[in-house]
């Protein structure tokens, strides 16, 4: 469990410090309770620079307000939500990444049980995207970019904590990269339906609703409500579920971190079970991502010792999302990337 309150920023780094070096994957962020007044920002110190750092808190009422318009959205019937994005006309099984999706989960045919609404994270595109999404976009957009804007600085205050953590001198150095004006970061609302709602088309016991994968970005800002189905998997290749915690972050490490970082974070498989309970289950997601021509490699000075060699060949992200874009969503996406050994 990382406690983020504000007042506690200390334990968090030693905390870090503690779970990096046992290869830790996934963490948890606590949530703070909506503000009783208007409160002051909070602004810690910045451990790498001792300037007043972004505001890390997290508020559940701009958490309400992203569910509240995300619910409103879900419950227009489906050909209303197909239309709102033109590429959908065509088939329900088209392979359109941003806008309204159901079932297709990835470009090579994945499917299923689940909607979603995949956004680029960018303020400008949101807004864009708000005037098909919403009748009230406006309100759409300041609600989504808000919400957006805050979770951006957590995955800036927690990438900080951990490049301090491993010792790694110039501390911002993976914050820039989600920062920089041409990242390619997206945001995801997931709706996995409740199939109490429909019992004729009861789906067999291991119907998924989101297959195994990795998720290829930096690091990935999940949080979902209080209806659990999200699964990890161990080394062992057993699967954990996870228990939901509406109040809680979840920080999935991605592909690229584990590249950064020549191994030393892991990406961990997950997955959610098909929703069999009477409500749905609904997960927004933060996926920090670099500009498409950013350059990623190990950490050299850093990460790659004689110990632990170079283990990746250095590629931009545009090539990686390409070359992910072919791949089934369960494949070992990395491995093309893998320096072999002599
Ligand atoms: O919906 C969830 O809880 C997880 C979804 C997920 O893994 C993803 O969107 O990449
Ligand atoms: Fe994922």
């Amino acid at each position: 469990m990382f406690n983020f309150e504000p007042q506690h920023m200390k334990s968090p780094l030693s905390h870090f410090s503690r779970n990096f070096h046992n290869g830790c994957t996934t963490t948890q962020l606590q949530v703070l309770p909506p503000p009783l007044q208007s409160p002051p920002s909070i602004s810690p110190p910045s451990r790498a620079t001792g300037k007043p750092s972004r505001s890390s808190s997290l508020r559940l009422d701009s958490v309400s307000r992203v569910e509240e318009e995300a619910r409103s959205f879900f419950a227009m019937p489906t050909a209303e939500k197909l239309a709102t994005n033109p590429q959908n006309a065509r088939s329900i099984n088209s392979t359109t990444r941003i806008g309204y999706g159901i079932r297709n989960i990835g470009c090579s045919g994945d499917m299923g049980e689940i909607e979603y609404l995949l956004l680029s994270a960018r303020p400008s595109s949101v807004s864009q995207l708000a005037l098909s999404l919403s009748k009230s976009p406006s309100n759409f957009s300041c609600v989504l970019n808000g919400y957006i804007e805050e979770i951006k600085n957590v995955a800036c205050e927690v990438l900080d904590l951990v490049a301090e953590g491993l010792g790694i001198s110039d501390a911002s150095i993976f914050s820039r990269m989600i920062l920089d004006d041409q990242n390619d970061s997206l945001f995801r609302i997931n709706r996995y339906r409740p199939f109490a709602e429909d019992i004729i088309n009861h789906p067999p016991p291991n119907t998924i609703g989101f297959s195994e994968h990795t998720d290829p970005q930096i690091l990935t800002i999940l949080r979902s409500n209080d209806v659990g189905g999200f699964h990890i998997s161990l080394d062992d290749g057993s699967w954990v579920p996870v228990s939901p915690d509406p109040t809680a972050y979840f920080i999935i490490i991605g592909d690229l971190f584990q590249v950064l970082t020549n191994g030393r974070f892991v990406n961990p498989k997950h997955r959610v079970a098909t929703n069999i309970g009477p409500k749905a289950r609904m997960s927004m997601a933060y996926f920090a991502a670099p500009s498409l021509n950013a350059l990623i490699s190990p950490l050299l000075k850093e990460m790659a010792t004689s110990n632990q060699p170079c283990l990746y060949r250095p590629f931009t992200w545009g090539e990686y999302r390409s070359h992910l874009y072919s791949l089934p969503l369960a494949s070992s996406k990395l491995d093309s990337f893998k320096i072999k050994p002599n």
